[in-house]
C-alpha cells in the first residue's frame, strides 16, 4: 500500500502542505519542534480517523484556525486499487468528516482496517512502563484493524461491565437475578475477546523474538506472553467465584478488562531490566511483528511510520533495522531524524527508491 501524495491546511503546524511520496523510504528531516511528527500524525489521521497523540480534532486545528482538512492518494493492494480519503473538521461542527473516494462514511469505525496503519513512535516507552492499560489499548488499536467483529464485542464487554458495576454499587433487592444475566453476557463476550487476543499473542510472541534477535544480531532474547484471568476458568465461573469480593468492592474483580501482556528479556521483566536501547528495541519488533501479522490476515502491507526510531539505538541496530525495513518485504516507510548524517549514511547504505525533505516551522522542502 502506498500514499502517493498528501495534500494538508492546517493541521497543528502545517499550515500548507501538497506532497508526493516514494513508495519505499520518505525522510523527514529536521530540528526539534519543526514538524515532522505532525506530518506523520496527518498520514495516521487519514488510517484511523484519529490523531496518534490521543489529541482531540480541535487541538490539531492549526493555532488560529478554525478547521483542519487532510486530503491523501493511495495505490491500494496487488491491482493498485486507487483510493482517495479525505478527513475534515471545522470547529464549532458535530464533529469530523471523513470520505472514501469522495462518499462520506456513516460510521468512522467502518474505516479501520481499510488503510493498515504501524506507528513506531517515542511515546511507545509507554507500553513498557506504563500501567496494563496501555499494553491493552495496544492489543485494541492492533486487533481493531485486522478483525471486524473485535471492535463491536470490545464495545459491548466495556458496556456490561459498566452496568455490572453500577449493580454492585447500587446492591438492592433484585440484584442476584440481575447480576446472573449479566454474567452470563459478559462472560459470553469476554469469550470472544480472550479468543482473539490469545490467538494474536500466540501469532505476535514468535515473530517478536524472530525481529528482536535480528535487530539485535542475535545477541538476546526476549518473550512476550499474556496474561488474563481467563486462563483459570470461563468467566462465568469466575464471577460466581469473586462475587462476594465483588460486592464489597463495588466494582468487577476479574475479567478482560484486568489483561495484560508480559515483556521479558532473557527471562527478566524487561521494564526492571532492559536498558533503554533493549526496551526500545523490543517495541520496535513489536510493531514489525504487528506489520507482518497485518500482512498475514489482510494481504496489505500496512504503512510504517518510524517516528524518531534511530534515538538509544547503537549503529549496529540501527543498520540491521534498516536493512529489514528496506527490503522487499515491507512497503512504504516514513521516518524522522534531526541527525542530517545519520540520515545520509543510512540511504547510502540502503541503497533504494527514497525520498528526503527538509522540515522548518511546518514547511516541507525536498533535497
Ligand atoms: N494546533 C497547533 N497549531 C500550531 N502549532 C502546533 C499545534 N500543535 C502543535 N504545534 C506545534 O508543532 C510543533 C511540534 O511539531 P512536531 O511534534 O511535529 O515536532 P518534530 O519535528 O517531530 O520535533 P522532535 O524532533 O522534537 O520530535 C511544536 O512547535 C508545536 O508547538
Amino acid at each position: 500500500m502506498v500514499l502517493e501524495r498528501i495534500s494538508i491546511l492546517n493541521f497543528k503546524n502545517i499550515t500548507q502542505a501538497d506532497l508526493s511520496f516514494s513508495a519505499n523510504i520518505n525522510c523527514l528531516l529536521g530540528n526539534n519542534g519543526t514538524g515532522k511528527t505532525n506530518l506523520l500524525d496527518a498520514v495516521y489521521y487519514l488510517s484511523i480517523s484519529k490523531s496518534a497523540m490521543n489529541l482531540t480534532d480541535g487541538q490539531c486545528v492549526t493555532h488560529g484556525s478554525d478547521f483542519f482538512m487532510v486530503d491523501g492518494h493511495y495505490l491500494v493492494g496487488e491491482d493498485e486499487r486507487r483510493e482517495n480519503i479525505t478527513c475534515s473538521f471545522k470547529k464549532g461542527s458535530s464533529g469530523k468528516v471523513l470520505k472514501r473516494n469522495g462518499k462520506e462514511y456513516e460510521r468512522m469505525a467502518d474505516h479501520i482496517g481499510v488503510l493498515p496503519i504501524v506507528m513506531v513512535s517515542p511515546a511507545d516507552t509507554a507500553l513498557i512502563n506504563e500501567s496494563a492499560d496501555e499494553r491493552r489499548r495496544f492489543l485494541n488499536g492492533f486487533l481493531s484493524q485486522i478483525e471486524r467483529d473485535y471492535l463491536g464485542a470490545l464495545v459491548r464487554y466495556n458496556h456490561l461491565l459498566a452496568e455490572r458495576n453500577k449493580i454492585l454499587k447500587s446492591g438492592g433487592g433484585y440484584y442476584a437475578d440481575v447480576l446472573t444475566i449479566v454474567n452470563v453476557q459478559l462472560a459470553d463476550v469476554a469469550a470472544v475477546i480472550f479468543a482473539k487476543r490469545k490467538e494474536f499473542i500466540d501469532k505476535l510472541s514468535p515473530i517478536v523474538s524472530g525481529y528482536y534477535r535480528a535487530i539485535s544480531d542475535d545477541r538476546e532474547d526476549v518473550s512476550i506472553t499474556y496474561k488474563s484471568d481467563l486462563f483459570e476458568a470461563p468467566l462465568e465461573e469466575l464471577l460466581e467465584k469473586s462475587a462476594e469480593r465483588d460486592r464489597i468492592m463495588g466494582h468487577t474483580t476479574v475479567g478482560v478488562h484486568r489483561d495484560d501482556l508480559v515483556m521479558k528479556i532473557l527471562d527478566y521483566p524487561i521494564r526492571k531490566y532492559g536498558s533503554q536501547g533493549q526496551q526500545k528495541c523490543i517495541l520496535i519488533a513489536m510493531k514489525l511483528a504487528q506489520f507482518e501479522i497485518i500482512k498475514q490476515v489482510t494481504g496489505l502491507r500496512a504503512i510504517m511510520l518510524l517516528d524518531d526510531v534511530f534515538d538509544k539505538l547503537d549503529f549496529l541496530r540501527v543498520e540491521r533495522l534498516m536493512e529489514i525495513v528496506s527490503g522487499d518485504h515491507f512497503g512504504q516507510i516514513f521516518l524522522t531524524d534531526s541527525n542530517k548524517v545519520r540520515i545520509e549514511n543510512i540511504i547510502r547504505q540502503i541503497n533504494t527508491n527514497h525520498r528526503i525533505f527538509t522540515v522548518e516551522a511546518g514547511d516541507f522542502t525536498e533535497i
